[in-house]
């Protein structure tokens, strides 16, 4: 099994903490959790291969470090470029595969192998969808066979993805486990996951957005 992890380039991640954090600040925040979920898969030795989707410039060396593949993000969209990348993946043969967002601050190796586990469990053709905790995204999404259905992320993606998982004939199965599907979206994602201390940063309730001056 292979894992695939969208990256948007740090500079435009986290737009929805724009009224919390400065630009500097949400940059700092999307490479600390963007490395931390890289450097938990690095500790999976069943994974065959991770694939970093990402143009963001920042990553290489970490990716190199790991023995990580790159793959650029062309700039159509978090949906074409995971299709992209699992059509390189699919034409090498590759018959499985694990979409892991990089945005879940509690993310570690543990958590991933149990819902390996659970995904495990399903047959032949199985997709198996980890939700965040408001149940309607896609924080991690496992799938065999990999290319039997395209990306449909953005709000409300677990629905879809289910649905394209049925019509592909695939069972499918849809949990939340808190590890992944703890997402940091929101202020109040944020707080929770750090209260008032940003990683690599001073107390981000230092910065006023110009909307909350
Ligand atoms: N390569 C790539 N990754 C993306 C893109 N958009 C989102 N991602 C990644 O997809 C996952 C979920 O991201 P989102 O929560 O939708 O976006 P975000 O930048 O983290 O937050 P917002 O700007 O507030 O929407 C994270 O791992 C992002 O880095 C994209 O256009 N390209
Ligand atoms: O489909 C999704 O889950 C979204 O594209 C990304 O999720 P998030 O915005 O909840 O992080």
């Amino acid at each position: 099994m292979w894992a695939i992890v969208p990256i948007k380039r740090f500079a435009e991640a986290k737009q929805r903490l724009a009224p919390l954090l400065s630009p500097a600040q949400r940059a700092g925040l999307a490479r600390h959790m963007a490395e931390g979920v890289l450097t938990e898969l690095g500790r999976l030795h069943w994974l065959d291969g991770v694939l970093v989707v990402s143009a963001e410039a920042g990553l290489s060396n970490l990716v190199r470090r790991l023995c990580f593949e790159p793959f650029d993000d062309a700039g159509a969209g978090l949906n074409a470029a995971l299709d992209a990348a699992g059509a390189r993946l699919a034409g090498r043969g590759i018959d499985e595969t694990v979409i892991v967002h990089a945005d879940l601050p509690l993310f570690h190796a543990g958590a991933l192998e149990h819902a390996a586990a659970l995904h495990r469990r399903g047959g032949a053709r199985r997709m198996t969808i980890v939700t965040d905790l408001r149940g309607g995204g896609t924080n991690v999404r496992f799938c065999r066979p990999a290319a039997a259905v395209s990306a449909h992320y953005g709000e409300g993606s677990a629905a879809r993805h289910r649905a394209a998982a049925q019509a592909a004939g695939l069972a499918v199965e849809t949990v939340t486990l808190r590890e992944l599907s703890f997402d940091c979206d929101t202020p109040d994602d944020l707080r929770m996951a750090y209260g008032n201390r940003l990683p690599g940063s001073a107390a981000f309730g230092a910065h006023r957005a110009p909307s909350a001056a």
